[in-house]
């Protein structure tokens, strides 16, 4: 379980970036986090895995302090969170296999990642991973000749290669297309949901989050104004967290991430044939 208390960050510029932020969340459950360019969301994010150092409050994972450890201790909670990124952050040169294998870094030591020799146990996992990812018959090619979706499945299977309690996920289908983005959020649900991983994904399409989270934490100016089940997520509270607009018109009329929302139902379409 993650465990987020207090959490207030503020910047060495001045600028508070989180104030005062709670939530728990619980194995297997996965959260899109949500908000305008500025509000929090990475820096909340790079408060979990330490790369940002919180100005107060506390964040634990599975009952071990993060804000407060150092050294060992933060290497070994490290090591527990997998991360995913909107540029998948893979070597290029290298092969799938070896950027899976990546994901045993924190556990190996050096001289088996220099000469490329991971344990047996780790390549047997790293092949699972890739079955589980869809793969398994591209384990020999560079990254750098893979689709942006094999990328991202990559990216999944080295994250899980790290045995994470937690996925820390940022933007993961920002370079992506509408079907592919869909694949992957699907992807990310069902593994979490095997694992009992709770996970954690800065999203900026929020008909996707909506459409795959299971609950919808709203950041608007480093506060937290909307936290429930994306059922929930209406107008007024988009508004809450994004400030007044036309909900309505843009649903409808604007978007083009969700091509489902554009296309007639047929009976209706069969019924303006014939009038
Ligand atoms: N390294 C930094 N130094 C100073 N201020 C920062 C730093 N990083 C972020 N901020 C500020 O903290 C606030 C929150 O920024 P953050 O990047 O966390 O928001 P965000 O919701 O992730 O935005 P976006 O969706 O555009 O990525 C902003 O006011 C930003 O200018």
């Amino acid at each position: 379980m993650l465990r987020i208390d207090g959490l207030t960050k503020r910047y060495k510029t001045g600028d508070q970036a989180l104030k005062n932020v709670s939530f728990e969340i619980s194995g297997g459950q996965v959260v899109g986090l949500i908000g305008p360019s500025g509000a929090g969301k990475s820096t909340l994010i790079r408060c979990v895995n330490k790369l940002v150092e919180p100005t107060s409050g506390s964040i634990s994972l599975n009952n071990r302090e993060i804000s407060s450890a150092s050294g060992g201790e933060l290497r070994r909670i490290r090591r527990r969170i997998g991360m995913i990124f909107q540029e998948y952050a893979l070597v290029e040169r290298l092969t799938v296999m070896e950027n899976v294998l990546s994901g045993r870094l924190g556990y190996v030591p050096f001289w088996r990642s220099y000469l490329r020799r991971f344990p047996q146990a780790d390549v047997d996992k790293a092949f699972m991973l890739l079955e589980r990812v869809g793969l398994s018959t591209h384990a020999d090619k560079r990254a750098d000749a893979l689709s942006g979706g094999q990328r991202q499945r990559v990216g999944i299977a080295r994250a899980l290669e790290q045995d994470p309690e937690l996925l820390l996920v940022d933007e993961p289908t920002a370079s992506l297309d509408p079907k592919t983005s869909r694949q992957i959020m699907r992807l990310i649900l069902e593994i979490c949901r095997e694992r009992s991983l709770p996970a954690v994904i800065n999203i900026h399409d929020v008909e996707l989050a909506r459409m795959f989270v299971d609950r919808i934490i709203g950041l608007r100016a480093g506060e937290i104004v909307f936290d429930a089940a994306p059922a929930k997520l209406d107008n007024a509270a988009l508004t809450r967290i994004y400030g007044e607009e036309d909900w309505k018109h843009s649903a409808s009329e604007e978007e083009d991430g969700d091509p489902t929302i554009l296309v007639k139902h047929p009976d209706l379409q069969r019924l303006e044939a014939v009038v």
